[in-house]
């Protein structure tokens, strides 16, 4: 094959794929260059799209002032959730740092135009909710890049979309697919923090394969 990886340059994508980490601190206070966010934004952007749909759309959240009110509309989705649980787990999750929203000088709202006409719904007639993974495309496409360039991203799901949707001014017929803290940082942990602090672990690829037909005998579970 005349395009072909060398072995370096394979091992470097297993690399990225194996050692990107969601990132909630230790991010540096640098801003990252305007080509760096670029090439990342590319990254995401030349991801696959059901349709060649493109549908994803990219608001860059510098300000820290708007920073803040993210913060804050984090704040209060985070209590609400720690309030699901009862007891040491409550604790136990109140304990955790679930986002880098000030801290990263860069966030990212990633939002799909999920009824655009483009790519004239080639794929998505019996399955329209492929716009909104053709958005987890990019951003999984960015997350990978990111690391490569020594760049930490961490994806805050918890937060209410309403009210982010109206602080950033997203029309309304946009859908909020990710929240992202995007900044340089000195490390990368080896392991999830989620793993690390005793939340949950990490399930066995054999669990999760089955052959011809599917089998639940120990899907997801930690069948060894
Ligand atoms: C759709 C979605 C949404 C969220 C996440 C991920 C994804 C895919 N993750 C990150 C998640 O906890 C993390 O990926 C896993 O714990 C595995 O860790 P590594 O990504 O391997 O470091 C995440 N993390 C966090 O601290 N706060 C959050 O709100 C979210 N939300």
């Amino acid at each position: 094959m005349s395009n072909a990886f060398s072995e370096s340059e394979r091992n470097a994508v297993y690399r990225a794929i194996a050692t990107r980490r969601d990132v909630r601190r230790g991010y540096t206070a640098q801003p990252l260059p305007d080509e760096l966010l670029e090439r990342l934004l590319s990254a995401a952007h030349s991801a696959p799209s059901v349709g060649l749909m493109q549908p994803s759309r990219f608001i860059v959240v510098r300000d820290p002032a708007v920073r803040e009110v993210v913060h804050g509309i984090f704040s209060k989705a985070n209590t609400a959730a720690a309030a699901t649980y009862s007891g040491e787990q409550r604790q136990h999750y109140s304990d955790l740092k679930l986002e880098g929203i000030r801290e990263a000088p860069q966030n990212l709202c990633v939002v799909c135009d999920a009824n655009s006409e483009r790519g004239h719904k080639l794929g998505r007639q019996t399955m329209p909710e492929t716009s909104l993974y053709s958005t987890v495309c990019a951003i999984q496409n960015l997350w990978l890049a990111a690391r490569a360039e020594g760049v930490g991203v961490g994806w805050v799901s918890i937060i209410d979309p309403e009210r982010l949707q109206e602080l950033l001014g997203i029309p309304q017929h946009l859908v909020i697919v990710a929240y992202l803290c995007i900044g340089y940082v000195d490390h990368f942990a080896a392991e999830p923090d989620l793993e690390r602090h005793g939340w949950e672990t990490r399930t066995q690829l054999r669990s999760v394969i089955s052959y011809d037909r599917y089998s639940d005998a120990c899907s997801g579970a930690d069948c060894s």
